[in-house]
């Protein structure tokens, strides 16, 4: 299913944003803090913060999701389209044990549940059901919220810095995992500020600054002949720039 983000202004603080996602293409969205990544991709999903509201177009599978009611939404959102935010905490509910809530998306969904202890090893878990997420680490925690995300096979996964809050080879196997799960003819949008994380996952690129996308193309070229100058500096600052 075809993501087409077309014009998608949110006050001044996203301004104009048009990209593209095809099945089964891994896009990543990188720019510093505050250049309006997160609100992009959340316009996407419906769940703009209060006052914010987002115009333009966004179509799944050439449908408009913009002008569509909470009651169109939800049923899309953890079925079509799934999210993985940074701190897993905030997907997790703290008071229900972990084989319970990765099957709560087919509850919600009134979907014939596949067994938790199936989706929690799918995911590196096995034996975890009836932990509760405190029991868990960091890292346990996001693979449990990416059982969830994953569930459904989504059309479209949004993550927004899913490997930021863990160390560094947690982050490897997190990324590695999210390579290796998502189906073939899923979308992924990626957010990250890590351009190796860009490198290591995603086929395109997109580079917002200031509410705007400045330069998007292949992953290969972006990363290797940067056109935008905020885009080189970028590059010379990360650890793709000082080992090239
Ligand atoms: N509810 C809100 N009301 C007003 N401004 C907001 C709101 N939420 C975010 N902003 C502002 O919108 C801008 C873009 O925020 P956004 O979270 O999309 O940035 P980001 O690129 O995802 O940054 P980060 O990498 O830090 O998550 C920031 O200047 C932020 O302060």
């Amino acid at each position: 299913m075809t993501l087409a983000v077309d014009n998608l202004q949110v006050a001044d603080l996203v301004r104009g944003v048009s990209f593209e996602i095809g099945a089964g293409e891994r896009v990543g969205l990188i720019g510093e803090s505050g250049s309006g990544k997160s609100l992009t991709a959340l316009s996407v999903l419906g769940l703009l913060p209060e006052g914010l509201r987002a115009t333009g177009s966004v179509r799944l599978g050439g449908r408009e999701l913009l002008d569509a009611s909470e009651k169109d939404l939800s049923p899309l959102r953890g079925r079509e389209m799934a999210m993985v935010f940074q701190e897993p905490m905030t997907a997790l509910n703290p008071a229900m044990r972990v084989g319970r809530q990765v099957t709560e998306p087919f509850r919600a969904h009134r979907r014939r549940a596949r067994p938790a202890e199936e989706l929690l090893a799918a995911v590196g878990l096995p034996g975890t059901a009836r932990a509760y997420p405190h029991q868990l680490s960091g890292g346990q925690r996001q693979r449990v919220v990416l059982a969830m995300a994953l569930a459904n096979d989504p059309s479209l996964l949004i993550c927004d810095e899913p490997t930021t809050a863990l160390d560094v080879t947690v982050q490897a196997q997190i990324l590695s995992l999210i390579k290796t799960s998502l189906p073939a003819e899923s979308s992924l949008l990626f957010i990250t500020h890590d351009l190796a994380v860009v490198a290591s996952v995603c086929d395109r690129v997109l580079v917002m600054l200031d509410g705007e996308i400045v330069e998007h193309g292949p992953a290969r070229d972006v990363l290797t002949a940067p056109q935008h100058a905020y885009t080189q500096r970028l590059l010379a600052a990360s650890d793709l720039g000082a080992t090239r």
